[in-house]
């Protein structure tokens, strides 16, 4: 418990926070990069309470778990309440319009959200770090493990760069404006379970391979370096395993770059796929080619044309 918070409980406001989907690791960077995307965005309405306790609703139709600590909102705020020294209830009622098991952050959007819409209803005592500290509470229940490549970008927008978690060291990389495509199969690839599919050991040559991509992706955000964006959009760890999870895959890829993407790849976990482009017509051919794919191959698929978020999660008083 941090005993010098200066606390200001907004007990008589009602807030809704607009929670941003994200793409983590952005091809290369497995768990240490991530950026916010314009759209999806789920919603969560949250108000404080004095009885205290976590009592959460949903509006959706994804009958996900109630109960505080199996619930990521739910296990991510049992965290920042075990950080203040007064016990206080909190009322959440979260409408997802992010599937989960979707690759797009929705475990983290709804972590994020609520430690945002809370840290916001007490008065805002907790810095940005403290938060991705306490939603990491939430992608553990979903993934089994700590991660912060989609809560950063959630919570703080735009492309975001994870050094370390323990210690938290979070680097905001400015980036050229990009156009995301975005494409997502209506079949559910659960994070703990993609999670488990990898080795457990890299080859050094792959290591090298994969250093020289992160660091070119990087370099090229900082530079507003297309090209080299492009180049750099290669993961020779992660996509060869979680791929054949996907199916369409490389299809989608293989036509979109034809197409002129400058590159792309599995979003998050999957099984969604996005690809980064220059202009706004080579991101609609792209998702024109993504719809192509999904309908041959008889899957649902919902597609969006979007760009970066760069606010991350808004809080707005509805009440
Ligand atoms: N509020 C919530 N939002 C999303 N997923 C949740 C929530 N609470 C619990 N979960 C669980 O987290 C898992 C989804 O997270 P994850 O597999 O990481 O999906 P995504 O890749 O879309 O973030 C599911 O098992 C879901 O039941
Ligand atoms: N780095 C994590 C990111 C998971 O993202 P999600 O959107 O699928 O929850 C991983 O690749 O496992």
């Amino acid at each position: 418990m941090q005993t010098n918070l200066n606390i200001q409980p907004l007990f008589d406001t009602e807030i809704e926070v607009l929670c941003p989907a994200t793409v983590a690791n952005l091809v290369c960077g497995f768990d240490i990069l991530g950026m916010a995307l314009q759209d999806p965005s789920d919603r969560i309405r949250m108000r404080l309470s004095k009885e205290p306790g976590i009592r959460i609703q949903h509006t959706d139709e994804y009958k996900l778990p109630t109960e505080p600590a199996q619930n990521v909102a739910g296990a991510a705020l049992l965290d920042l309440l075990q950080a203040i020294p007064e016990p206080v209830g909190i009322e959440i009622s979260i409408t997802k319009e992010i599937k989960p098991g979707s690759g797009l952050g929705s475990s983290a959007a709804s972590a994020a959200g609520a430690v945002v819409g809370a840290n916001y209803l007490l008065g805002k005592p907790f810095s940005d770090e403290d938060l991705v500290r306490f939603a990491m509470a939430g992608e553990k229940v979903a993934s089994g493990v700590k991660h912060a490549d989609n809560i950063t970008p959630c919570i703080l927008g735009g492309v975001t760069l994870i050094r370390s978690i323990f210690p938290l060291d979070i680097i905001g990389l400015s980036a050229p404006p990009l156009q995301v495509t975005v494409v997502h199969p209506q079949i559910e690839v659960r994070t703990s379970d993609a999670r488990q599919i990898l080795r457990k050991e890299v080859l050094l040559k792959d290591a090298i391979r994969q250093w020289g991509n992160i660091a070119g992706l990087v370099a090229g955000f900082l530079k507003e370096d297309y090209e080299l964006i492009g180049r750099s959009l290669e993961d020779v760890i992660i996509e060869p395993v979680r791929s054949i999870l996907i199916p369409g895959f490389d299809e989608v890829k293989q036509r979109s770059k034809a197409a002129g993407a400058l590159g792309g790849g599995i979003s998050g976990s999957g099984p969604s796929i996005f690809m980064l482009s220059k202009e706004a017509a080579t991101a609609n051919s792209i998702a024109e080619i993504m719809k192509q794919v999904y309908t041959q191959l008889g899957i649902e698929s919902k597609v969006y044309v979007t760009s970066i978020n760069s606010k991350g999660c808004e809080v707005r008083i509805t009440g």
